[in-house]
């Protein structure tokens, strides 16, 4: 099963978006189109039938193994055996949630400001729903947090974070550019005629917004002669990532000897010169 951390597309059911089609037919779209967690939420039906949609989700996203999140209703989802709950600021307090479901279950946290978010962070959330971003007919008459609220979390919060609400095709990027690296949306997605194709055209930008940042946070520096490009922020890091954090190798950087003990510190700046020399043999 996938961890949070590499969740990049959240699809949320709406059942409003799509008369006409089941809900199991749209989320298998969405799963087909490449949404990697996914989350009943049924505000407006009986619980019983909440139950079975919870059932059927669940069966659904086993098949497709992806994560399956349960809104709201912490007894639905432990009776369906899903991966974990999504809770508001009105709904359960985290701390009763954690003590039910134990330590493995994923509790999701809303949180419309950094003071929740740390809050969150603090009492044991898996992860945090940063929104809504903008105003969303999903969520009527919810003050939007904007990308303001976005750039905070990026920079402020280590849980993963998806951001959420009034998310579309034609703003995604700003959402991206303000440091989401995970998504989640409902109508955009549901309420799409082509479900599979939106899913797709969602994770396209947030790959290529992922190419940029690894682009932008490396450097090119000349290793044995050979111009490259790395996220290497350091000696260590540049010899763990060439797997050779167990050879015996001499570092050279800039010409001059850097000792084991300072790889750590010692930075790769852009435009650095390496020297990697093995050891061959023994005396
Ligand atoms: C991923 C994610 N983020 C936020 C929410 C909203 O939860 P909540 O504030 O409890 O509102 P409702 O969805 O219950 O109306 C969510 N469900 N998922
Ligand atoms: C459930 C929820 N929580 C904050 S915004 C929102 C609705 C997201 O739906 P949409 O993607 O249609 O704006
Ligand atoms: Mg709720």
């Amino acid at each position: 099963m996938k961890r949070l951390n590499d969740c990049r597309l959240y699809v949320i059911t709406g059942e409003n978006y799509h008369p006409g089609r089941t809900m199991l037919d749209v989320m298998e779209q969405a799963l087909i189109g490449g949404a990697d967690i996914v989350q009943l939420r049924a505000k407006d039906t009986p619980k019983r039938e909440v139950l079975a949609q919870a059932y059927a989700l669940r069966e659904l996203t086993q098949r497709y193994e992806v994560p399956f999140i349960v809104n709201d209703h912490l007894d639905i989802a432990l009776a369906v055996g899903a991966d974990g709950v999504h809770l508001g600021q009105d709904d359960l307090p985290l701390a009763e949630a954690r003590r039910i479901l134990g330590p493995d279950k994923i509790i999701g946290i809303s949180t419309h400001g950094i003071k929740q978010a740390l809050e969150a962070e603090r009492g044991g959330a898996d992860y945090i729903g940063v929104g809504p971003v903008y105003p969303t007919g999903t969520k009527p008459g919810r003050t939007a947090v904007t990308t303001d609220y976005v750039r905070e979390a990026a920079e402020r919060v280590k849980l993963p974070f998806v951001a959420i609400g009034g998310i579309t095709l034609d703003n995604v990027n700003a959402v991206l550019d303000a440091g989401a690296a995970w998504i989640c949306a409902v109508s955009a997605i549901v309420g799409s005629e082509d479900v599979a194709g939106a899913c797709r055209s969602f994770l396209h930008h947030i790959r290529l917004k992922q190419i940029d940042s690894m682009i932008s946070s490396s450097r090119k520096v000349c290793v044995n002669g050979r111009e490259e490009r790395t996220t290497a922020r350091t000696v260590l890091e540049l010899v763990e990532q060439l797997n050779l954090r167990d050879k015996r190798i001499v570092v050279e950087l800039n010409g001059e000897i850097v000792p084991i003990e300072s790889w750590v510190s010692a930075p790769l700046t852009e435009g650095a010169v390496v020297e990697l020399v093995h050891f061959v043999g023994g005396g």
